[in-house]
């Protein structure tokens, strides 16, 4: 699913209204349509209560008179608050003429703002995409007068206030939305940590946007959502052998570490991957044997930490970092392995696909020199500390995504910043968010099993680089998912994880 900005959803309305033969105004009952749809499978009229409905002068406020008005219909009770202005917008206009006169409708001022009872449900449709300053003067003593009431509050299209996909200047008056109900597609604004206070829950209601428009309008954002994934596991072919799958080599574990290097290795062999030998240090070694049968193991000559590169010849991908630790030998390691792998031989004329992790990716924050070895291709998956340590301090969410895109283009790598929306940056600069996961998966050891996944689907050799690592990082989140069902998010541990990316994996190849 593509993101797109509020330049584009504005052009996106009017591709649909021209496509579809039908007016602005048709379009916004949609818009309103699919807002109380969604309002009435929420709360009930006994659970709203009297529904206060803040109207602002643009189509935001247009699609709050047309939910006023249904809402109404429906047998809710209802009232509604405008926001003065010296104009307000033809569709605003037309539904405001359309709101049943038994609907009590009052203009605010700076001395008289509305009554706001707590837990009384108010519908924000102060702004939304068309927002093109930030709110000041009664706007925003509105919003903060909102925001002190104890509501339950949802906003239509967007918190008002919040910028679709820009940061706020600090201290903004901004609503804090328990829900966000938004049409046709999500807006960067709603996947970055920062504006989780204001966006709360948010859900996405298709009013039959125009799709030739979405499909030709170019974005560097993207949602991976199930659909994006379908198909992208090639089936099982019946005469297959383990030598089809590929034999991934991971180089993990350090003294008091060794789980890490487990929890990869399991991820990798439930990824499906044919073979896997992992190189360990040698207090790892008996561990390792005992927990994962399924793999090969190499013992270090060291006994703590990783201190020598096996041969890489046979291999078809390279994992490296969970639970590595930062020796200077294994520095030494990771070196000889970025500059093995980017030679190319008479068996593989291409890098050697890696993926790169956690003390790993510190060890590339410490000795920047290295960054310039990288292969093309590369895959590195830091949480926002490791790629802090890779670049700077982001000033906030909006700029970390600079960063982000910047690297991956300079780099020519793909890059995996997780979190609750994991974002994906590609050589060419897209960015691409993740739909799954949960916050159960907020434990340690979730990132270890993702690299075992990404090494799996990196192993195999036909999935190219950036499928295997959308539909890695999308599997391991639906694993997360699914395991969540049976320990809840407390209980989950990333061992249940390990135990649900076959079901995952399995889900995407049935959703062809
Ligand atoms: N057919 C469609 O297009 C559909 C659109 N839909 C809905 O329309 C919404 C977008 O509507 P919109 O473009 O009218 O913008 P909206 O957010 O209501 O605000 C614009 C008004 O606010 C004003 N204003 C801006 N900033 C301000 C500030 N800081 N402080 C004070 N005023 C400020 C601005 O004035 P100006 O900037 O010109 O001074 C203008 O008057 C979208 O979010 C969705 O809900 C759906 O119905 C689907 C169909
Ligand atoms: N709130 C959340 N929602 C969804 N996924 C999450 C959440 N918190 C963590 N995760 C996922 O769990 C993993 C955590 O990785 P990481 O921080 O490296 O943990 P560790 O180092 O303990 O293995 C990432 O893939 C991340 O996307
Ligand atoms: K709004």
């Amino acid at each position: 699913m593509k993101i797109l900005t509020a330049a584009q959803t504005r052009a996106l309305d009017q591709a649909t209204i021209q496509e579809q033969g039908i007016t602005s105004a048709q379009l916004m009952e949609r818009a309103a349509s699919a807002f109380v749809e969604w309002l009435s499978h929420q709360f009930d009229s006994n659970e709203a209560g009297e529904i206060l409905l803040l109207c602002g002068p643009g189509n935001n406020g247009g699609d709050g008179l047309a939910a006023a008005r249904l809402l109404h219909q429906a047998g809710y009770a209802v009232r509604v608050a405008l926001l003065p202005a010296e104009k307000q917008s033809a569709d605003w206009q037309h539904n405001r003429q359309q709101l049943p006169a038994a609907v009590p409708v009052a203009e605010m001022e700076a001395e008289k703002l509305p009554e706001i009872a707590s837990g009384t449900l108010v519908v924000d449709a102060l702004f939304g995409t068309g927002l093109s300053r930030p709110l000041e003067g009664l706007a925003a003593a509105v919003v903060r007068h909102l925001n002190k009431a104890q509501a339950r509050v949802v906003a239509i299209d967007l918190p008002s206030g919040l910028f679709a996909e820009a940061p706020q200047p600090a201290d903004s008056a901004v609503v804090r939305a328990q829900h966000t109900v938004s049409f046709g597609l999500p807006k960067l604004a709603f996947l970055l940590p920062q504006n989780a206070d204001f966006v709360g829950a948010w859900h996405v209601e298709d009013i039959g946007l125009s799709k030739r428009f979405i499909n030709e309008t170019a974005t560097p954002w993207h949602y991976t959502d199930a659909a994006a994934v379908a198909g992208a596991l090639p089936p099982r072919p019946k005469f297959s052998h383990k030598g089809t799958f590929g034999h991934a080599l991971l180089l993990a574990g350090s003294r008091g570490k060794m789980g890490a290097a487990v929890l990869a290795a399991g991820a990798c062999l439930r990824g499906g991957v044919g073979l896997l030998t992992a190189h360990v240090p040698g207090c790892g070694y008996d561990i390792f044997q005992i927990s994962q049968p399924e793999a090969m193991c190499l013992p270090d000559p060291q006994v703590a930490y990783l201190s020598k590169l096996p041969k890489l010849d046979a291999y078809q991908a390279v994992g490296i970092g969970p639970g590595l630790g930062q020796a200077e030998a294994t520095y030494t390691v990771l070196r000889k392995l970025l500059k093995n792998a980017a030679k190319s031989t008479e068996k593989r004329p291409t890098p050697l696909p890696l993926v790169i992790d956690a003390d790993a990716l510190n060890l590339l924050g410490s000795h920047r020199a290295l960054l310039k070895l990288l292969p093309e291709n590369t895959i590195l998956t830091p949480h926002p500390k490791e790629f802090e340590r890779l670049t700077e301090p982001a000033r906030d969410d909006y700029h970390r995504l600079e960063l982000l895109r910047d690297f991956a283009t300079a780099h020519r790598c793909l890059v995996v910043l997780k979190g609750a929306y994991t974002c994906l940056a590609t050589p060419t600069g897209e960015l691409h968010f993740n739909s799954t996961g949960n916050a159960g998966m907020a434990t340690g050891g979730s990132g270890d099993v993702l690299t075992g996944v990404l090494l799996a689907l990196r192993a195999h050799a036909q999935l190219p680089a950036f499928e295997a690592v959308r539909l890695s990082v999308y599997a391991h989140g639906r694993a997360g998912d699914l395991a969540a069902v049976h320990t809840g998010q407390a209980g989950l541990v990333a061992g249940d994880i390990v135990r649900h990316i076959g079901p995952a994996l399995a889900e995407v190849q049935a959703q062809i």
